[in-house]
């Protein structure tokens, strides 16, 4: 049946009026996400902003964790860890191939490798099935602060031009102590490969049967650690690092077993900057074997994100706050550097990636 003429001089007002408060709503709803309506809630814009604007040379590179070089490898299930968790990465004889970066924790991407503390591994196991698990993981044995509104003071303050500002947060923030005295006490090592790479954020695993543990894990690596004294790290070119470690790779694969720590009821799952106590139940998962190492600039870790809370059936986040307040801020992060891309540019294109993977 044609529709009815309208009488004449009449305008459609009830459908503007709808329309007009879909877009109401929905500008409302951009404007809560991104924190306009509440300018004191702490936004994953605002974090990623404490860490600085980067120099124009380091355009299109990570707003944390800037300087990095590219591994790949495989990681070899030693079945373990299928008594915990389901995840097919986890089963008795599975391997995957992994795609890493070995990291500096710096938004400063010009640093030398011997300037900066805090030293990361980040890896993205990729089965070839559903299951992909991402990781990024420090040297550090715990996290400096409990909360993610803690770590932005802590950010605003070490970044401040006001000589107090740090001792100021150290005296209002007494958790900080153990993650400063490791800082400024801890052992060195001369190679990425000695380093100890700690997740510290608290997860979730499910076993086949439905039950569901709270977890940690480590990378421990294989290669003997020999300390050095920090001293003549500075003596070292500013990228030796990078250089050791591809001349080390290029030698011979090194490994790390992935070893997971199980709580037991009332440890402090929800605070990386508290360590468990010792004796808690361990379980090695599995080896991570690097056998290639790659300049970032062109290498498969480039335009990655490795957001922790990318993870496989089995595995899920906890009531650690953290790892959602990094999802976030990776994205910000990652969102800012893709879009510099022409500022960091390949001489190559990653025929795995394309250049374009998330
Ligand atoms: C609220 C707390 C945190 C914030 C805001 C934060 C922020 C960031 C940002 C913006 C990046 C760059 C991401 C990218 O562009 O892809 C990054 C990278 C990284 N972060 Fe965090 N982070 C936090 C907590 C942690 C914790 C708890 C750990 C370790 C347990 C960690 C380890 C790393 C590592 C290893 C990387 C390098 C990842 C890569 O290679 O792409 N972060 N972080």
């Amino acid at each position: 049946m044609p529709p009815e003429p309208r009488p004449p001089g009449r305008a459609p007002i009830a459908p503007l009026a709808g329309i007009a408060a879909v877009v109401v709503v929905l500008g409302g709803a951009f404007a809560y996400a991104g924190g306009f309506l509440s300018p004191s809630r702490l936004s994953p814009v605002k974090l990623v902003n404490a860490f600085g604007q980067p120099a124009s040379d380091a355009l299109g590179h990570r707003r944390n964790h800037a300087k990095g070089i590219c591994f790949t490898g495989r990681f070899d299930s030693s079945g373990q860890a299928a008594a915990i968790s389901r995840a097919a990465l986890f089963a008795a004889g599975a391997s995957a191939p992994v795609i890493g970066r070995f990291n500096l924790g710096t938004p400063v991407f010009a640093s030398p490798d011997d300037s900066v503390r805090v030293r990361g591994m980040s890896i993205d196991i990729r089965p070839n099935q559903p299951g992909e698990w991402r990781s990024a993981m420090i040297n550090a044995p715990i996290f400096p602060v409990s909360t993610p509104a803690d770590f932005y003071a802590l950010l605003l303050a070490s970044g401040s031009k006001d000589q107090g500002a740090m001792p100021r947060f150290i005296a209002a923030h007494p958790g900080f102590a153990p993650f400063g005295a490791w800082a400024t006490k801890g052992p060195w090592t001369g190679s990425y490969a000695e380093e100890r790479y700690n997740g510290l954020n608290s997860f979730r695993v499910t076993d086949q049967s439905g039950t569901v543990r709270t977890v940690r894990w480590s990378m421990l690596p294989a290669a003997p650690v020999q300390n050095v004294d920090p001293a003549t790290l500075k003596d070292a070119a500013p990228d030796a690092l990078e250089k050791e470690i591809t001349d080390r790779v290029t030698a011979a694969p090194q490994r790390w077993t992935l070893q997971f720590t199980v709580a037991a009821e009332g440890d402090p799952t929800a605070d990386p900057s508290k360590p468990w106590p010792a004796g808690r139940q361990t379980i090695d998962a599995g080896t991570l074997v690097v056998d290639k190492i790659e300049p970032e600039a062109d290498g498969p870790c480039r335009d990655i994100n490795y957001d922790p809370t990318v993870l496989p059936d089995g595995m899920t986040t906890s009531d650690d706050p953290f790892p959602a307040a990094r999802s976030s801020a990776y994205a910000v992060s990652f969102n800012r550097r893709t879009a510099e891309a022409a500022d960091y540019p390949r001489t190559e294109t990653y025929p795995e990636t394309g250049g374009t993977s998330q």
